[in-house]
């Protein structure tokens, strides 16, 4: 399985492109830049240095909901969730080329996602999680439901730590998507390489 750092800079105990420094040396598959309060201009200047780094690391970087950051710093692709354009918009009408996510929350969003030019999904969220706060999680057997209904790569996400990874092992998801464990963590490269440990089994 792949693992993502998802952003959020509020969690972070260091500067956030440090926070990404460590995770991409330490081998994470991608960033997902996720800094929903910040203005374009604010979000892109912050991308820039995040952009900087995971080109001489070789990182994935997609930005969430932002697609003119993302194509303002020549992102790999963007994560598109309910408050951003349709998937089907960002393709068919804007006929951006890049990859192009989409943060689903139920089988029926999973195959309109797919339909409308989807390239993955972020499924969610799959385990408790303090971020999603008086929301039930949703489970494995979801995230199974999902995965029956599309063909493009599935990323769970919410709640995943290295307790909780183990048992996404063998689902069927292509990635984990992480924002606290790692954002969180005194030591980013070694909660990275931690659940690298876990998703590489
Ligand atoms: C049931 C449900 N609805 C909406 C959301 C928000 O989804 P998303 O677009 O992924 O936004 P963030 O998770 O990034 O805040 C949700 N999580 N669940
Ligand atoms: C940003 C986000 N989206 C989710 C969804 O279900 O759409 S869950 C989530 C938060 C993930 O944070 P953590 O790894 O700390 O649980
Ligand atoms: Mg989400």
């Amino acid at each position: 399985m792949q693992l993502y750092l998802v952003t959020n800079r509020k969690q972070c105990l260091l500067p956030l492109p440090e926070v990404v420094r460590q995770a991409a040396g330490a081998g994470v598959n991608g960033i997902i830049l996720r800094e929903k309060d910040l203005t374009s201009r604010e979000l892109y200047e912050l991308a820039l240095p995040i952009r900087k780094i995971t080109g001489e690391t070789g990182t994935t970087l997609i930005v969430a909901d932002r697609l003119e950051v993302a194509m303002a710093v020549q992102a790999d692709g963007v994560l598109l969730g309910y408050s951003s354009l349709p998937p089907g918009v960002v393709k068919q009408t804007i006929g951006y080329r890049g990859e192009i996510w989409a943060s689903v929350h139920s089988p029926a969003e999973a195959r309109q996602a797919q339909q409308n030019g989807a390239t993955a999904l972020v499924a969610g969220h799959i385990f408790t999680t303090d971020c999603k706060p008086g929301l039930n999680p949703k489970g494995i057997s979801f995230l199974k439901e999902i995965l029956a209904q599309v063909t493009i790569p599935v990323i769970a996400i919410g709640g995943i730590t290295s307790s909780t990874a183990p048992s996404l092992i063998g689902s069927g998801a292509a990635g984990v998507a992480v924002m606290s464990y790692i954002n969180n963590a005194q030591e980013p490269s070694l909660a990275t390489r931690k659940l690298l440990a876990v998703c590489t089994r």
